[in-house]
């Protein structure tokens, strides 16, 4: 078997004084879509960035494709939870898509024909073709979180690491969002932070209930309303997974 793409074990990480990960163990191999869920403040986003290298855990380990964080980041593509710039600079999409080839570029180095290439084919993997030389300060929530996506995809990516890119877009952008989740995770191993529980499970492979401890939901275990009550710490939807990814073996499994 293959090593897995991420192994935590026992990782504690502490901020400001307080511990905000807790003897976190944790698997995600090739091919897996993972959901993290958790209540605000339970260190999802945490998580994300001591996978890229840019928060260090107080103590356990952490391997990212096998090194240490950080050390294999042109493999991984990040869609922050917010734009890391101001959104009124006065840049295009296709421009803030090819930024997703800086990681495949020396420095001071100009972008080629191919990094334009990479950048166009992102953004017609996310349909945003048409709005590719459009400013960014007119975008809409939706189309803005799909340049993220797509500069994301730009780098060429093996895993994506992505933090509520649902997280303030209308229904009908949700749906086309996770239509091209979808997509992609027939060749991306995904990491995905949301709160979309009640429909998070008809995408996603495993599911991670993260507040400061983790609690790994494996296929065929439950997930029902009280787990998800108690890990909110309020009434949340239940989660239905009940369509695992094609190529495993586990059987059709539900959690209500
Ligand atoms: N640099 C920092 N210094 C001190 N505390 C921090 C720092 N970064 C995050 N925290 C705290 O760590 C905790 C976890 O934050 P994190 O952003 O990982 O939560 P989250 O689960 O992603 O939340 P949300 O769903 O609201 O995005 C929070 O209490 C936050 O205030």
């Amino acid at each position: 078997m293959k090593e897995p793409l991420i192994v935590c074990d026992r990782l504690c990480v502490e901020l400001g004084g307080a511990k905000v990960l807790d003897g976190l163990s944790l698997s995600v191999h090739e091919g897996d879509f993972l959901a993290v869920l958790g209540p605000n403040g339970g260190g999802k986003t945490t998580l994300l960035k001591v996978i890229l290298g840019l928060v260090k855990p107080s103590s356990g380990s952490v391997t990212v494709f096998g090194k240490e964080p950080g050390r294999a980041s042109g493999r991984i593509g990040y869609v922050p939870q917010r734009l890391d710039f101001d959104r009124t600079f006065p840049i295009s999409a296709m421009e803030v898509v090819l930024m997703g080839r800086l990681a495949c570029k020396r420095l001071l180095q100009r972008y080629g024909r191919e990094d334009r290439q990479k950048a166009l084919e992102a953004l017609e993997t996310t349909g945003l073709t048409a709005l590719a030389g459009r400013r960014i300060g007119a975008l809409s929530g939706g189309e803005l979180q799909r340049v993220l996506i797509a500069r994301a995809l730009a780098g060429e990516p093996e895993l994506l690491l992505l933090d509520e890119p649902t997280a303030s877009v209308d229904p009908e952008m949700k749906t086309t969002i996770y239509d091209l989740l979808d997509q992609l995770k027939k060749s991306h191993t995904i990491v995905l932070v949301t709160h979309d529980t009640g429909t998070i499970g008809r995408h996603v492979s495993r599911i991670a209930c993260l507040n400061c401890t983790l609690d790994m939901h494996e296929p065929g275990s439950t997930l029902g309303r009280s787990a998800l009550d108690s890990l909110y710490g309020y009434p949340v939807d239940v989660v239905e997974h009940r369509a695992p990814r094609s190529h495993e073996t586990h059987p059709d499994h539900r959690h209500a």
